[in-house]
């Protein structure tokens, strides 16, 4: 589903993403752990094809990003901010005329889902930072996507919703779709999680298979990337 091969991203002198290398299977929950600057949103935004690359390769389906796969890859991050001027009906309607596969129903069901009662003719600017969070989460979450990029998905969520937000992903995860999940917060999405890339300072320095952690090594996903980071 997406292969990536030496990739590397530079800021002027700065490089962000230094020889990256790794696939991803079609199904799989992916986790791209990294401390705050270690690459994980210029990533996120370069493999949704909004940051361009010389040097490497990102494959999503055989295909390098193009306006083809942006319609099948549903990008959650700081950047897709909603105006503030809208209502949740206003993006709502907004997200079914500009995504094919935007499902409204599972949007509604995903509000429910989380027991979130935001009325729809609320406007974006009276909704709290946590709120509004959700419902950009919602969004993405209800397109039938094929591959989902969520960067930071709980950020500004308390635990309790966290749990919430963490039960609804897992619902709506399918065979058909690939899930990479950016993040600080560890171990709430452990058990979401099939695999593990962590990066630091723009390397891939661990790949794992959470299977075997658990199981074999007996160990969380959070210790070994204590480990692993110092
Ligand atoms: N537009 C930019 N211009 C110059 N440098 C940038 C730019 N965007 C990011 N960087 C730098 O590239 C590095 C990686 O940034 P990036 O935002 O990808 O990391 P991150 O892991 O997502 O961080 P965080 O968890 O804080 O969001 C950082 O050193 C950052 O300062």
């Amino acid at each position: 589903m997406l292969d990536i091969k030496k990739l590397s991203i530079s800021y002027g002198k700065h490089k962000a993403l230094d020889n990256i290398t790794f696939h991803i299977d079609k199904g799989e929950v992916v986790g791209l752990l990294g401390l705050s600057g270690s690459g994980k949103t210029t990533f996120m935004n370069t493999v949704a094809g909004l940051i361009p690359y010389n040097h490497g390769e990102v494959l999503i389906n055989g295909q390098s990003p193009n306006e083809k796969t942006k319609g099948y890859v549903s990008l959650l991050t700081e950047n897709n901010a909603i105006p503030k001027w809208m209502s949740v009906e206003d993006i709502r309607s907004f997200y079914i005329d500009m995504y094919n596969d935007f499902n409204e129903n599972k949007f509604d069901s995903i509000l429910q889902e989380i027991n979130i009662d935001i009325p729809y003719s609320k406007k974006i600017k009276n909704l709290s930072k946590g709120m509004t969070q959700l419902l950009r989460l919602s969004l993405s979450i209800a397109r039938e996507a094929k591959l989902y990029l969520l960067d930071e998905p709980l950020g500004g969520m308390d635990t309790i919703i966290r749990n919430k937000v963490i039960d609804m992903l897992i619902n709506n995860i399918n065979d058909n779709s690939t899930m990479l999940i950016a993040t600080h917060i560890i171990p709430e999405v452990e058990k979401l999680l099939d695999k593990v890339i962590f990066i630091k300072q723009g390397q891939l320095i661990g790949f794992y298979d959470c299977e075997e952690l658990r199981i074999d090594k007996r160990q969380s996903i959070e210790k070994t990337f204590i480990e692993v980071m110092k």
